[in-house]
């Protein structure tokens, strides 16, 4: 299997092969909490006017969005995944557009198959795509505001390249490596209340959900997130 990394939207356009669009901070982990709170749908979308715009043909919508870490105006919900986790999504369609992992999943057009990344589903994702059988796997990672390397993702493709090989990384060296790095001073940060110190600690519970989310294009642009077991397609 061959692995290739990449970066940023760029990245994501010309990612071949099963391809991993990667967003610790915070997109795919919000993602995946959204799961956990029952959403029966979740479309990744692009751009927030067209987030905005299924409010008014779909029912029973919950619309997540940020640009800058901030929630944005008209939307239910920021990008956290400790806020999501207080809230019951069942039978909602949650509409996510997020600064750096929504962008990513829509240009990822020329892949085979794409899958959502992060660190808490991340042994998960290896598990369905070492089920495909591929012969590449494609590592996106968005990074701080899709043009900047970042330590989360950085990492985090690290890891999903380990265990795609057969190896691994300690959970515990993750943590105390992004505990102390700059780009989760944020989380600690109380001049940015947007990003408490909750959502660090729901993106470094590693491996704490035993799925993958498949994403799906649809005609209109934006993807919709599909659940995939170890056990196959849900
Ligand atoms: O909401 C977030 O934490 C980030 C903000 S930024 O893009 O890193 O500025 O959004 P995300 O798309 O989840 O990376």
């Amino acid at each position: 299997m061959q692995i290739e990394f990449v970066d940023f939207v760029a990245g994501a356009k010309k990612a071949a092969g099963i391809a991993v669009v990667i967003d610790v901070f915070r997109a795919f982990t919000t993602a995946c909490y959204c799961v956990q709170q029952g959403a029966a749908r979740i479309l990744a979308v692009g751009d927030s006017d067209q987030a905005l715009a299924y409010r008014n043909t779909l029912p029973d919508t919950v619309l997540l969005g940020e640009r800058f870490g901030k929630c944005l105006p008209g939307f239910d919900f920021g990008n956290s995944p400790s806020e999501i986790s207080e809230v019951n999504l069942q039978g909602k369609t949650v509409v996510h557009t997020t600064h750096a992992g929504t962008q990513g999943l829509v240009n990822a057009i020329r892949a085979d198959r794409v899958f959502t990344g992060a660190l808490v589903n991340a042994a998960a994702t290896v598990r369905a795509i070492k089920a495909l059988e591929p012969r590449q796997v494609t590592l996106v990672r968005m990074g701080l505001n899709a043009n900047e390397a970042s330590d989360e993702d950085w990492l985090c493709a690290d890891y999903l390249a380990a265990l795609l090989r057969g190896e691994t990384i300690a959970h515990q060296d993750i943590y105390q490596q992004l505990r102390g790095s700059p780009y989760a001073a944020r989380f600690f940060d109380d001049a940015q209340p947007w990003s408490p110190a909750a959502d660090f600690e729901c993106c470094l519970d590693i491996d704490r959900f035993d799925f993958a989310l498949q994403a799906n294009p649809m005609p209109d642009g934006a993807c919709e997130l599909t659940l995939c077991s170890p056990q196959g397609d849900l």
